[in-house]
């Protein structure tokens, strides 16, 4: 069955808002539908929200099994009772991006005005657009200020993109292994990805789904090499070395031509996590949010300076990388720590020691953990939380 059809079969919580989203391009996007999650207790005054901002590729299951792959969900280590982000005390909501594939308005819905699936016509979005989208779920939940706002990668440009846009509705703010706009660097990367797709027969000019087919490989190859540009050097030669792989690889990761006989342990690695991207994801949902991410400039967005921006902010801000993401490098947050300071915004930055890379955010990293939950309890005291408001 092909990834769509998977898709369109699973039930998502979905809130709709009718009268859609006008988007920074112009287009109304009506309605709007953003599927998400909730995990524990909203408080009576409503003052105990923690909003979770997905990365790339991530989506609204942050802490429940995700319905294709059936693996735990992706921060299942962070969020839950009596974890990092408690939900004996917070009510944690997660969202689908805009623009994403598991349930709010993107690539695979329906465009009203044809009454066909928007595949590539989806039009151009931003960060702004991504979290303005959110900003009507929060609504809809009447939350008229999140106590707090976390995201890793895209989930932190999208925290940066809150604080700054709705700064009076976020007490407390973590951007995570991100930065202040898209480097060249990471625009390069994603375009490189972005060629994978194009380059694949199945591409079909983004018609691939008229034409009942998917560019899995060009869609496998850009997952892939993204993949690299998540870990390190380290982490790949402690993984696999030079190793060559001694056992045959299962048929569906074969599929891509081997040079010469054998593979090396790292080939074989990144072909499984390419060849179960695509299980999971549909290739012009990649397109659009990849290239949101690369639209993604804080200060050129405000027309203004970093510092301004966040002038009058009375957001307590949490920065954290890691000290091997060499994607979203320490620099990045240090420059994003320098503005806040000059902004004289409440501000504590940490460093993560790993030699994980990007995706350390993602791992266990017990020096995160104590992190995150010391700074959300530090500012729950300062919001003054209750200690729990877990329903029964
Ligand atoms: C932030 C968000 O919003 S969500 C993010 C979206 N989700 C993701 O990115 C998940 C995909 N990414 C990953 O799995 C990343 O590698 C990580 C960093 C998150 C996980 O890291 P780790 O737990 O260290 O797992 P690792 O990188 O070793 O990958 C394990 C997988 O590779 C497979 N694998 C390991 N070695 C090999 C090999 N030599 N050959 C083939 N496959 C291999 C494992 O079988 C396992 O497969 P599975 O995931 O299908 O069970
Ligand atoms: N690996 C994560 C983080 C990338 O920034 C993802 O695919 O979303």
């Amino acid at each position: 069955m092909s990834r769509e059809k998977e898709v369109t079969r699973l039930s998502h919580q979905i809130y709709t808002h009718e009268e859609g989203l006008e988007l920074q391009c112009g287009q109304m996007l009506a309605p709007l539908d953003i599927a998400y999650q909730t995990y524990g207790t909203l408080s009576p005054d409503r003052d105990n929200a923690i909003l979770i901002c997905h990365a790339l590729t991530g989506d609204q299951y942050v802490a429940d099994p995700h319905p294709i792959t059936n693996k735990p969900g992706w921060w299942a280590r962070m969020v839950g009772p009596g974890l990092p982000i408690d939900t004996n005390r917070f009510f944690v909501i997660c969202s689908n991006v805009l623009g994403g594939c598991m349930g709010s308005t993107g690539s695979l819905s329906i465009c009203r005005e044809t009454g066909q699936p928007w595949d590539n016509d989806f039009p151009a979005i931003t960060m702004h657009d991504i979290t303005a989208a959110q900003a009507k779920l929060i609504d809809h939940f009447n939350i008229k200020r999140l106590f707090a706002v976390i995201g890793g990668s895209m989930g932190g440009m999208q925290v940066l993109s809150w604080a700054a846009n709705y700064p009076e509705r976020v007490f407390a703010a973590m951007p995570i292994a991100t930065a202040p706009y898209q480097s060249a660097q990471n625009i390069a990367f994603n375009e490189v990805s972005r060629q994978a797709i194009f380059a694949d027969p199945e591409w079909h000019g983004g018609k691939y789904r008229v034409h009942n087919t998917l560019p899995a490989r060009g869609l496998g190859v850009a997952r892939m090499m993204a993949h690299i540009t998540y870990l390190s050097e380290e982490a790949l030669t402690r993984k696999f070395g030079r190793r060559m792989r001694q056992n045959s690889v299962p048929a569906k990761e074969n599929d891509l031509p081997l040079l010469f006989d054998g593979m090396f342990e790292v080939e074989s690695y990144l072909r499984h996590q390419g060849s179960s991207f695509v299980k999971r994801f549909d290739a012009n949902s990649y397109l659009t949010i990849s290239r949101a991410m690369d639209y993604f400039d804080l200060a050129a967005d405000h027309n203004a300076d970093l510092a301004e921006i966040f002038r009058w902010s009375s957001t307590r801000f949490c920065v954290i990388s890691f000290s091997s993401d060499w994607l979203f490098s320490t620099m990045q947050s240090r420059q994003l720590v320098r503005a806040l300071n000059r902004a004289g915004a409440n501000v504590s930055f940490v460093e993560i020691e790993t030699d994980r890379g990007h995706d350390a955010f993602l791992l266990e990293e017990p020096d995160f953990d104590r992190t995150m939950r010391g700074f959300l309890r530090g500012a729950a005291a300062h919001a003054g939380l209750k200690e729990t408001y877990h329903a029964g």
